[in-house]
């Protein structure tokens, strides 16, 4: 039975909890189910576990704004946690090691944002190679997956390691097999209920063959690198690791490698699900296409290249691109917070270490907050004047203290990439496709169905 003042839920089965409540190849319609049964904030048992689903602008904004520091805190108990040793920024607690690590990551990024080897340059650096790949398809078809994967791939690989690696590269090949491996292995359907499920060896093996990976990569800086003079994350860290005490800092070797291999992960499906989306959408929707061209023309009229800067002479594509993004709901459920006090929501009180599952997708379309919830418009973030504007309930990359580290990197390269790509190429819904399918693949990211691509030169 649930505490006295508990947020409210279905009935719970013994063992299972709420699992058969639950469809465990796509729960999110689920949730909305219950959201519209029990209210926006409700709970659920995982199993014997409970767990409390927020929904809605208000709901989410209390918790991850108002009571930031009460919701910031991470589940330390689940399996993922093993087999990260409890390492790596994503999943370390509300604590000293997160706190350092996060602020350390900004702002490594945030001056690498700047000067001549800018982020900025980075990512046209590797749009380059993209727009190499497209022209020898031009023409023809192509499945673009690969494409964006090995992009954003590479331009967080610039970051952490100041290089880039071909498709074909091991040390890429490798590392995202163990990625892709374990993503399945720790959210598989059967993951939170029980750890038998599990191919718990095998989540292990995939760690240490990534961490060996890494460690390769830092044993030539530690060879290479001048003091003083990184040359990317990794660099900056080990300045940092000079500088600080060894025995009372958090920072060390062994956090290095899970917090390396933490941001490569974040930072790649994410960005190239959401490029996938975008040029699904733009193919079948070639008015939005063109009027995107248009702007994009005659904006950068006699420029070489795009700067982030010109979003703000571009607002038909911000809206665009908060479009998609919007409808691509790359992360549907976050990552999964836990509170660090007993604390209140809504007026349900909600003890220390609970588990709390943050239900982004509810803001997709939630009421009185978007023009057209339920279709692909950027009107949806246009005002009557065709200003951008972005309304509350827009937070793909979540909210408060845990929001998403690299979000300032994933827009420039989301817009740097989109209008890049769509000044020189016109993209085209192949003739033998068929009907577009706009229903994603479900996962801790949304993944587009396959598909394919036709590219043309732009006259
Ligand atoms: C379109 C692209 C992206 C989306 C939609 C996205 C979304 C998110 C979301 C929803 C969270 C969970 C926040 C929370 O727990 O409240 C998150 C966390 C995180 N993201 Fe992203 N992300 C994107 C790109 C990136 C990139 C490029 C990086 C790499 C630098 C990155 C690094 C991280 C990290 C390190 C965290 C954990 C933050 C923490 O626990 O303090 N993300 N992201």
């Amino acid at each position: 039975r649930r505490p006295k003042n508990f947020p409210p839920g279905p009935p719970v089965m013994p063992i299972l909890g709420n699992i058969l409540d639950l469809s465990l190849e796509n729960p999110l319609k689920d949730f909305e189910r219950l959201r519209k049964a029990y209210g926006n904030v409700y709970s659920i048992y995982i199993g014997s576990r409970p767990a409390v689903v927020i929904n809605g602008t208000k709901a989410i904004k209390e918790a991850f704004v108002t009571k930031g520091s009460d919701f910031a805190g991470r589940p330390q108990d689940m399996f993922v946690n093993d087999v990260i040793k409890h390492n790596g920024v994503i999943m370390a607690d509300y604590d000293t090691v997160w706190k350092e690590h996060r602020r350390f990551a900004l702002m490594t990024m945030r001056n690498f944002g700047m000067g001549k080897n800018s982020m900025e340059e980075k990512i046209h650096g590797e749009i380059q190679y993209t727009i190499n790949t497209l022209e020898m398809s031009v023409g023809k078809t192509l499945s673009p997956q690969v494409v964006f994967h090995n992009a954003a791939s590479n331009i967080i690989c610039q970051v952490l390691f100041g290089k880039r690696y071909e498709y074909d590269d091991e040390f890429i090949k490798v590392l995202i097999q163990c990625f892709t491996e374990n993503s399945k292995i720790t959210n598989g359907p059967w993951a939170m209920v029980s750890q038998n499920f599990y191919d718990r060896k095998k989540a292990f093996k995939n760690v240490k063959i990534a961490e060996n990976l890494v460690k390769r990569v830092f044993a030539e800086h530690i060879e290479t690198r001048v003091p003083g003079e990184p040359r990317d994350l990794v660099d900056c860290y080990l300045d940092e690791l000079d500088k600080r005490d060894g025995d009372r800092s958090s920072f060390s070797m062994e956090q290095l490698t899970m917090f390396a291999l933490d941001l490569h992960f974040a930072g790649t499906d994410t960005t190239s699900n959401t490029l996938l989306t975008a040029f699904l959408y733009l193919m079948n929707y070639p008015h939005i296409q063109e009027r995107c061209q248009e702007e994009i023309d005659e904006v950068l009229e006699g420029k070489d290249q795009a700067t982030f800067n010109d979003r703000n002479q571009m607002p038909y594509v911000q809206a665009v691109i908060h479009e998609v993004q919007r409808i691509s709901n790359t992360v549907p459920l976050s990552v999964f917070h836990c509170t660090t006090k007993d604390t209140e929501l809504m007026g349900y009180s909600i003890p220390k270490g609970m588990l709390i599952i943050p239900n982004l997708t509810s803001l997709l379309n939630e009421e009185g907050q978007w023009k057209y919830p339920q279709e692909f418009n950027p009107e949806n973030f246009l005002n009557d004047k065709g200003e951008f504007v972005k309304p509350e309930a827009f937070m793909p990359f979540s909210t408060g203290p845990r929001t998403c580290l690299g979000e300032g990197l994933a827009r420039m390269e989301l817009f740097l990439v989109f209008v890049t790509l769509l000044r020189k190429f016109k993209f085209i819904w192949p003739e033998d496709a068929g009907e577009p399918d706009y229903t994603p693949i479900f996962g801790a990211i949304m993944t587009p169905k396959p598909y394919r691509i036709k590219v043309q030169h732009r006259n």
